[in-house]
């Protein structure tokens, strides 16, 4: 069943593929045609598209109704991204099967089970068949059976494989909530299992008071000896995770995680100098990926632009600095949008990638940027116009940001 999350989405770590959802030079099969005619036709009414889907699901399967959050507007939105992805690249099997799989993991912690996974099938042609009636004809349902019994059957081994490794999801419980600004918290919490991660990967996160809504969340932290792991949320308009998260959580509460995703690692095959930009709480994974070169010992130049609208929202540079004390290979510069009267006295002026542009060269330096999806997309044209090949820039995808709205 798709209930896709930015969770799901193995493409994040590279700029180019994230962004445009389709691989190139693949060749395009038969059935990879029809399907891309089908979904031309519905783009322009996949909102309507995607409710009538889950009408028909939830009447005819009432019993799945459970799974799904009591609101579904971010969930129709991301339905059909995952579908998007899902087909457009159906003709690239490496890639398919990771997506896939990945998603099929992930899908572990809302309860789904094979037995659903027909009943998704069955609604999502009904719907296809009344949207797309100017291209569906018997050959189109046909390459839609098969694509969907493919990508059911690779979600459905990847989670079954999982079982047998890992749970479908933890507990874990809040031990401290440190309030930094009036709309943002440090969170930590202590899971109730063992939980591997990568700095610079991020969990979804479920709280008890919006049940089966989740979010994503960047580890704030490399994984640490005491196993406790942090997150740094920004309680937003209409975020109900994000503002339970920052106004409600308090210590004893247990909130779930899901499994660690996202591909924006350390390349620590390589001596690259790393080029990292923090937008917001986006400093949060650039934090995690210090420790990480920290930890490792070797010497990396590592240079960090940490920006906010206003120096009263640099909620965690004392850190930074701090961090940049201890170890002579990293440099931290803040940068304020709203200029040097209102950020601390060494602070730059303006934009994130603006005040990039102003230092350099950066060609031999592997670029990580993490914040808001604007500041990522304009962030990665600054970035391949100094030269660092797109291939050397990595960030969460910004689809899945934008779907997470949260
Ligand atoms: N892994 C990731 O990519 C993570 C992303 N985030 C995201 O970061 C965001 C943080 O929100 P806030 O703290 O409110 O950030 P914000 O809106 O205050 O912006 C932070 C920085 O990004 C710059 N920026 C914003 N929009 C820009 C644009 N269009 N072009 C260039 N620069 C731009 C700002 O100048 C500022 O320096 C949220 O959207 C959150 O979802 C947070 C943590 C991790």
């Amino acid at each position: 069943m798709f209930v896709p999350a930015r969770g799901g989405d193995p493409v994040t770590g590279s700029a180019g593929a994230a962004d445009t959802g389709v691989r190139p030079s693949v060749a395009v099969s038969p059935d990879a045609m029809l399907i891309r005619r089908t979904l031309d036709e519905i783009e322009p009414v996949a909102d309507k598209v995607t409710s009538y889907f889950y009408a028909l699901l939830f009447v005819h399967h009432p019993d799945l109704r459970a799974l799904f959050p009591a609101a579904m507007d971010v969930q129709r939105d991301r339905l059909f991204k995952a579908l998007l992805t899902s087909v457009k690249n159906v003709d690239d099997t490496g890639y398919i099967t990771d997506y896939l799989s990945h998603l099929g993991r992930g899908h572990r912690k809302y309860g789904t089970l094979p037995e659903h996974y027909p009943a998704v099938g069955e609604c999502l042609l009904s719907a296809l068949a009344r949207y797309a009636s100017g291209t569906w004809n018997p050959e189109a349902e046909a390459a839609w059976v098969r694509a969907y019994t493919t990508i059911s059957q690779i979600m459905i081994d990847a989670a079954a494989e999982d079982e047998a490794v890992a749970p479908a999801w933890w507990q874990a419980e809040v031990v401290s909530h440190e309030l930094r600004t009036p709309d943002i918290a440090v969170v930590t919490v202590r899971p109730d299992q063992p939980y591997p991660f990568l700095a610079g990967q991020y969990a979804s996160v479920e709280t008890p008071w919006w049940p089966r809504v989740w979010r994503h969340y960047s580890f704030a932290a490399a994984p640490r000896s005491d196993s406790l792991l942090s997150f740094h949320v920004k309680a937003v308009p209409a975020g109900w995770v994000s503002s339970a998260m920052v106004h409600r959580a308090r210590p004893g509460d247990v909130i779930r995680l899901g499994p660690p995703s996202g591909s924006m690692t350390v390349d620590h095959t390589t001596d690259n100098g790393l080029l990292c930009l923090g937008g917001g709480t986006g400093i949060a994974p650039i934090k995690a990926l210090v420790e990480d070169v920290a930890e490792r010992g070797h010497r990396r130049p590592m240079e960090v632009f940490y920006g906010a609208r206003s120096g009263h929202d640099l909620y965690d540079l004392d850190t930074m600095l701090r961090l940049e004390q201890s170890h002579p290979w990293l440099s931290v510069r803040p940068v304020v949008a709203t200029g040097r009267p209102d950020g601390p006295a060494n602070s730059l002026s303006g934009q994130l990638p603006d005040a990039v542009r102003q230092y350099g060269p950066w060609r031999e330096y592997d670029a990580y940027l993490s914040g808001p999806p604007g500041m990522i997309r304009n962030g990665v044209d600054a970035l391949v116009g100094v030269g660092i090949p797109s291939d050397r820039i990595r960030h969460d995808s910004v689809d899945e940001l934008v779907a997470a709205g949260d």
